[in-house]
């Protein structure tokens, strides 16, 4: 019996190994089976690129001086605050002094940074600059291909005199309306106040306006309209000041460049109005340097550089955000200087949140530029369209710097010129400027007859 059993599995293996082979033989296809190798993965080629792989050598650089203005090359300052003041340099000597004084902050650690290496050509602009490297000279002149031309001073009164007449017409039209009726009784002079007041033209010169009218109409009798008109053209002049000295100091002085400092609240058009104003230098064939002391936020610095490269003005600014902007206002006038330009115009931050602070800082700016040059003028740039508002503003900053004039922008946004007469009043100081737009050109002188004619015509 066991011998059975042993003969029924050796069958039922043998059967069974018999079955594997077969089914083995016929998946091969018949043909003869071999282990199953993973063929290796092919060697990977390097990925060709298909960009470009062109490398300029290491001094080449893009030729862009076609078209460019000569100008003075900018000589390098020397590194060495210790090695004393450059030869010949007019402001050497205040430029020792400084780099000695404590106020002088070095304006960033880790200097030379990006910005110094890709501006080209650049020229580290002080010597206060052991400390304050990061400050650069961006020389645009030479790296933009075109350079626009400043429309000529002609040109642009004609056009900006249509626009200042058509923004003031609401004063003008609002007084000959009132003043023309058959009688002058008490609600005739309460309009023309009333007029007066909502142009912003303050309590004060309105009574004396509105004085003056009356005193004439007492001594002369009931006038003619003609009449009326010239006498309040009379009064108005009267208080718009028309022996006001106007004059920008945007010539050297001596051996030295003129420095203009611009002040004024954010967003009233600082930036916007050195751009303008050194357009207008420079078609007058003057050598401008700008200096970028709005170091509170980057984006301004580029806004300056970039109005500066339109024409061919080179820009002094630090490579950092938050940088001590009076050093970077020091290097600015110490660059002018070396480089011998007419005039310096060092654009400022405005900002009102903390009064103490910016007082501070302007205060700062100011006494770090005279430890090498006296400030010719400090231009307070006031947005028209804030009404009194604005001139809250203007008498902190008449208080932080010594204001010499008023650059009145956005003037072309408002009916209410009598900001003119308000400002003037309460600052002492002229209105010099006016902005009528956002135009590159859109800056006139502040004509007073002019602006009475535009006002009342
Ligand atoms: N309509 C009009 N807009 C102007 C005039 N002047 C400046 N602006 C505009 O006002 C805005 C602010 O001008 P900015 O020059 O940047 O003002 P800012 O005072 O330098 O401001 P921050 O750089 O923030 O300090 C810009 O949009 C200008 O184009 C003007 O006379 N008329």
């Amino acid at each position: 019996m066991d011998s059975l059993w042993e003969i029924l599995v050796i069958i039922t293996v043998v059967v069974l190994a018999g079955l594997g082979l077969l089914v083995g033989y016929l998946r091969g296809g018949g043909k003869k089976s071999a282990p199953e190798v993973t063929p290796p993965p092919p060697a990977r080629e390097a990925k060709t690129r298909t960009a470009n792989t062109y490398k300029p050598g290491g001094t080449s650089t893009i030729d862009t001086s076609k078209g460019a203005s000569p100008r003075p090359p900018v000589k390098p300052a020397p590194k060495d605050s210790t090695a004393g003041p450059a030869t010949g340099s007019p402001g050497g000597a205040a430029t020792a002094s400084a780099a000695s004084t404590p106020t002088v902050e070095p304006a960033t650690e880790g200097a030379g940074s990006a910005t110094a290496q890709q501006a080209q050509p650049v020229a580290p602009a002080a010597d206060t600059s052991a400390d304050a490297t990061d400050v650069v000279e961006s020389v645009p002149a030479e790296a933009e291909p075109q350079v626009e031309r400043p429309e000529s001073a002609r040109g642009r009164m004609t056009r900006l005199r249509s626009r200042l007449a058509s923004s003031n017409n609401a004063l003008g039209k609002g007084l000959l309306t009132a003043l023309s009726g058959d009688t002058l009784d008490d609600s005739v002079w309460e309009e023309v106040e009333d007029t007066l007041l909502g142009a912003d033209l303050g309590v004060d010169a309105t009574t004396e306006i509105v004085d003056g009218l009356k005193r004439r109409v007492q001594v002369e009798g009931a006038p003619t309209t003609e009449k009326l008109e010239s006498w309040l053209h009379e009064e108005l002049l009267a208080q718009v000041g028309p022996d006001m000295d106007r004059r920008i100091a945007g010539t050297r002085v001596g051996d030295r460049p003129a420095v203009i400092m611009v002040v004024g609240v954010n967003g009233t058009g600082k930036t916007t109005t050195i751009g303008k104003l050194a357009r207008v230098l420079v078609a007058e064939d003057k050598d401008i340097l700008l200096g970028a002391a709005d170091t509170f936020r980057a984006a301004a610095a580029d806004q300056l550089e970039t109005w500066g490269a339109r024409v061919g003005v080179p820009t002094v600014r630090s490579a950092k955000e938050g940088a001590d902007p009076a050093a970077v206002a020091f290097d600015a006038v110490k660059a002018g200087r070396d480089n011998e330009v007419d005039v310096v115009l060092i654009d400022t931050a405005g900002r009102l949140h903390n009064k103490v602070g910016l007082m501070d800082e302007l205060a700062k700016v100011k006494r770090v530029i005279e430890k090498q040059s006296p400030i010719d003028e400090c231009l307070l740039v006031l947005d028209a369209t804030t009404g009194q508002n604005g001139m809250r503003q203007a008498e902190v900053f008449a208080q932080a710097a010594e204001i010499t004039g008023v650059v009145l922008t956005k003037l072309d946004g408002t009916a209410k010129g009598g900001i003119v007469v308000l400002v003037q009043r309460e600052l002492g100081v002229p209105v010099k400027l006016v902005g009528l737009g956002e135009g590159a050109d859109d800056l006139a002188p502040f004509d007073p007859k002019a602006f009475v004619d535009a006002v009342l015509d």
